[in-house]
């Protein structure tokens, strides 16, 4: 970090508005320090890179992250408020946190991305041989590397976590759901589920195989827990219904500023999991669905019945209840266009 006070510490102290310094800024931020009246230490890494040391011992290291898709806007809002409260002395943290905006620029524009989906390119697949970095690209590596410290200067033994915040496109039959990333044989955590369903999150999906993504990237290379949750559905600023996310808000809260958090006793029956059956390549220019835009994330399909249309290639449902996750057909060719999930049963796999 350098050794100047950058100009926009004075207003950060008084607004705690790092969203919009993170807006203003939209690629790069120059690193910045200062310390809380209640000795929490804030530092800023990056543009839309917020890190929160408290000033007393902690046990955890927290990852928040939205705007990894700039025009998934209520989990930015939920993210903004925290950091406020934070910076205004109002919130008293007992845990290490990091703030992540992942794509400032993409924010602003109010698309999912500029250039390029920034959750595709998380575990390395920023930089490829013979593919030209761009700025997503970057900001994907050096986001790696944020967590990657921010991970390594935890205290020893203490736990690690990243809850990566998404909206859905569509609509979703279960309004909120998490991806619990690919975990290479070992169980999965029934704590994990239980702060999830603190947060108002009851459907969570299985992943089977490595991913592309931040949450994976967590969970993978620094064996954290990780997910990605989606909070409804992408909605403009402004108009989301904030109070549909005030458990999730509380919780986050929860996690950050207690020493401890106490979850009611787990029970299987309050939660819908699934497992996902298969992933579905876009790799034709012509690639189609039978469905409209208004068929939701959960809906069932009976055996037999078309799911989707690859170039020549038709996809159809082999068992029975087979159920569409975030379809999209505008995607780039060689990208998941669809997940398809089973229903599965909490067994001996989670501990
Ligand atoms: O609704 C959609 O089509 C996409 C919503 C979204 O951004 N989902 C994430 C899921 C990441 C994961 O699989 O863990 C994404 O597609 O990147
Ligand atoms: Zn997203």
């Amino acid at each position: 970090m350098s050794a100047t006070t950058p100009d926009y510490i004075e207003e950060l102290k008084q607004t705690g508005d790092f969203l919009t310094l993170s807006r203003n800024n939209e690629w790069h931020l120059a690193a910045g320090e200062f310390t809380l009246n209640n000795g929490t230490v804030v530092t800023i890494h990056d543009t839309g890179v917020i890190e929160f040391q408290p000033a007393t011992v902690s046990s955890k290291d927290v990852v928040y992250s939205s705007a990894v898709h700039g025009n998934e806007t209520a989990p930015i809002e939920i993210c903004d408020e925290l950091i406020k409260q934070i910076i205004a002395g109002e919130l008293l943290l007992k845990q290490r946190a990091l703030f992540i905006f992942g794509n400032p620029q993409s924010i602003n524009i109010g698309l999912r991305f500029v250039e390029e989906n920034l959750n595709r390119l998380f575990n390395g697949h920023h930089s490829v041989d013979g593919v030209p970095m761009n700025n997503e690209r970057t900001r994907a590596a050096k986001l790696e590397q944020y967590v990657s410290d921010f991970f390594s200067r935890g205290e020893q033994g203490s736990s690690r976590c990243h809850y990566d915040l998404h909206t859905a496109i569509r609509g979703s039959k279960n309004e909120k759901f998490a991806v619990y990333p690919y975990l290479h044989g070992k169980p999965w955590k029934k704590s994990q589920l239980q702060f999830l369903l603190s947060c108002g999150v009851n459907t969570v999906l299985m992943m089977k195989s490595p991913a592309t993504t931040f949450s994976y990237y967590s969970s993978f290379v620094h064996d954290a827990d990780s997910f990605t949750v989606e909070l409804g559905q992408v909605k403009p600023f402004g108009e989301n219904d904030m109070s549909r996310f005030a458990k999730t808000k509380q919780t986050l809260t929860a996690l950050i500023s207690q020493d401890m958090v106490e979850y009611p006793e787990f029970n299987a029956d309050e939660f819908e999991l699934f497992t996902v059956h298969r992933t579905i390549n876009r790799t034709q220019n012509e690639f189609s669905f039978p469905f409209s835009d208004q068929a939701e994330n959960f809906t069932g399909f009976a055996k037999g019945e078309l799911l989707a249309t690859d170039g020549d290639t038709p996809y159809y449902a082999d068992v029975q209840g087979e159920a569409i996750i975030f379809p999209n057909a505008n995607v780039a060719i060689g990208q998941r266009a669809l997940l398809t999930v089973v229903p599965m049963a909490i067994d001996s796999n989670f501990i």
